[in-house]
């Protein structure tokens, strides 16, 4: 596992799903997860519903779940946000990440910028920013289900200094999307999901995978990241299943796992660090990786490169490896990804072979 923190921001409107996605993170990851919820006008509501999904006990409380009710994160990031991070980093190897619920009001850049600030960036990563869609109030002309709160949500906010139009507000959202999520895909047809994929696709960066979820139910490794080759290997990658489910809100609908291929590789090659981003970007799109993470051994280097992938976004940081994690002669990779469509194993090793062997 590699030093740096993963930082998964979750981000939608008010309404779109953010805690009860959040609340399955923390019941079904096995991850010691920190939270910031960053909520305000109704004070400690999240917080709450976070709180009562047991995933911090009493005496942990304080240090792994913290609401910023000062008003919009993206407003306050130094007097609020930095410290909190840095408070957070100080007791790290207790953490295995940080998962960042923002209001629908926050304009998600400034916080991605902050996160690249001197003062933590050596110690974590982006992991992802995940974007919550409403679909069903999409499928009826809104990207907000309750306009009206949404509105009075901003009044109550004193700190907020960006007046920014709904519509800014949802192609912000979209454009920082590494994922998309169309929460409350139980409500409407399959066919109003695939238009509105097809909708906002031309919003999103090219390689942002957009995926119907319905109660916050996902595999928690796609949106939290490979830990190891364990979590991809895990039953929740078993081919598609249709399968009825007993949700604790106590009713049962029918839904459909999602199919997702885990491809592990590992191989000698002659790899140069900036052949790395033209041969995997590419195949982002073309199998559709919603996730892929790994340890390029490069011949000029003595450190391995870390890789870690979200849709379009890619970290890279040299870092030193485990004793007891293989290593090439010279050159080589070892990855492992998760993507909707098979055959990622060949094109990875055809783009490497292909440029230097
Ligand atoms: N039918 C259905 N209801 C959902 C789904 N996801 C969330 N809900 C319900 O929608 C309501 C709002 O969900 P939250 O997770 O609180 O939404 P949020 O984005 O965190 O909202 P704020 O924190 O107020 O911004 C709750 O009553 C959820 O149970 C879904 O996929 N399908």
């Amino acid at each position: 596992m590699s030093s740096r923190i993963p930082v998964t921001v979750i981000t939608g409107f008010l309404g779109a799903g953010k805690t009860t996605l959040l609340r399955n993170l923390l019941k079904n990851s096995n991850q010691r997860l920190a939270v910031i919820v960053n909520e305000f006008g109704s004070v400690g509501l999240d917080g709450d519903l976070i709180r009562s999904c047991g995933f911090c006990p009493e005496d942990d409380m304080e240090g792994r779940l913290v609401e910023l009710n000062n008003g919009c994160l993206c407003c306050t990031v130094q007097d609020d946000f930095l410290p909190t991070m840095e408070k957070l980093l100080s007791r790290s190897e207790s953490l295995d990440g940080i998962v960042i619920e923002t209001s629908g009001l926050a304009l998600p850049k400034p916080l991605l910028q902050a996160i690249e600030w001197p003062q933590i960036r050596s110690k974590v990563f982006i992991n992802g920013v995940v974007t919550l869609v409403d679909s069903q109030a999409l499928s009826l002309g809104s990207p907000v289900g309750d306009v009206k709160a949404l509105e009075e949500q901003r009044k109550l906010d004193e700190s907020i200094d960006h007046i920014t139009p709904i519509k800014d507000l949802f192609s912000d959202q979209l454009t920082c999307a590494d994922l998309v999520l169309l929460s409350r895909s139980d409500l409407v047809d399959s066919n109003v999901v695939e238009s509105i994929k097809i909708d906002i696709s031309s919003g999103l960066r090219e390689g942002t995978a957009i995926l119907p979820i319905s109660y916050g139910e996902i595999n928690p490794s796609l949106i939290l990241g490979l830990r190891n080759d364990k979590d991809s290997h895990s039953s929740f990658f078993s081919n598609k299943i249709s399968s009825k489910h007993e949700h604790e809100h106590e009713h049962e609908h029918e839904h459909e796992h999602l199919e997702v291929i885990s491809t592990s590789i590992c191989f000698e090659a002659n790899i140069t660090q900036s052949e790395i981003k033209n041969v995997l970007m590419p195949l982002v799109q073309n199998f559709q990786i919603l996730r892929l993470k790994g340890r390029f051994w490069l011949p000029d280097k003595p450190l391995p490169l870390q890789v870690q992938m979200v849709g379009p976004r890619m970290s890279t940081w040299f870092e030193k490896a485990p004793e007891d994690v293989w290593r090439p002669e010279q050159g080589g990779l070892e990855l492992v990804a998760l993507s909707l469509k098979e055959g990622l194993e060949n094109e990875i090793q055809l783009g490497f072979n292909k440029r230097f062997s």
